[in-house]
């Protein structure tokens, strides 16, 4: 039994996320998704919020041939320490999978093995695409799983990522 831990930030979850796990899905028997940044939302860079990226991938990943779980994980402002933290709140795994350097380099100082994945039409599958599409008003359903599409409608998402982007109004002098 192999299980795999990938970890990313996911805001939002996106085709290009899907086709690597689909991938891992041919190497492991179950996969620990693990939400970084989770603590982080309500902002530009950072959207949803932790229980919604746990919706998106949860419902996202419904059909797929494989045991998942979805493991929201704090940014802690200790590197050295957070593969340890990890650890703490994921179910075991015996392979990582990452392309982050710094990711990358904290599970093998740790022991870990890690595995990188072929990046998949990254020109369009980014997430700071689909963000900058949702706030210029473009189509970005396209580009992720219609369960996520589901999901950013049911908690207005779109309108939120708009509200928070824009500057300050300028406040109506009284005099
Ligand atoms: N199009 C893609 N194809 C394959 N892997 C991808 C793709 N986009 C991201 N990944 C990988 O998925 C993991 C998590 O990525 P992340 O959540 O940061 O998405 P992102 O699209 O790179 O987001 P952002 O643009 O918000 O930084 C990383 O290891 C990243 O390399
Ligand atoms: N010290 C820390 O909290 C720490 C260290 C390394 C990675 N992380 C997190 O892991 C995630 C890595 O995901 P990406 O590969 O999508 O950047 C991010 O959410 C990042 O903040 C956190």
């Amino acid at each position: 039994m192999t299980r795999g831990f990938y970890i990313g930030r996911f805001q939002p979850y996106h085709q290009g996320h899907h086709r690597v796990v689909a991938d891992i899905a041919e190497e492991v028997d179950e996969l620990v998704v693990g939400i970084g940044s989770a603590d982080q939302s309500h902002s530009v860079r950072n959207p949803f919020t932790g229980g919604e990226r746990i919706m998106m991938i949860t419902k996202a990943l419904a059909d797929l041939d494989l045991v998942t779980y979805a493991v929201p994980l704090e940014d802690i402002n200790r590197n050295a320490v957070w593969v340890s933290h990890v650890r703490s709140m994921s179910p075991n795994f015996d392979v990582a999978y990452s392309n982050n350097p710094l990711v990358v380099r904290l599970f093998e100082e740790a022991g870990i093995e890690v595995r990188g994945s072929p990046m998949f039409d990254r020109e369009v599958l980014r997430g700071t695409e689909i963000r900058e599409r949702m706030i210029a008003g473009d189509d970005w359903t396209e580009l992720v799983p219609d369960a996520v599409e589901n999901v950013v409608s049911e908690v207005d998402g779109v309108e939120r990522i708009r509200q928070v982007s824009d500057t300050d109004v300028e406040a109506t002098p009284n005099d």
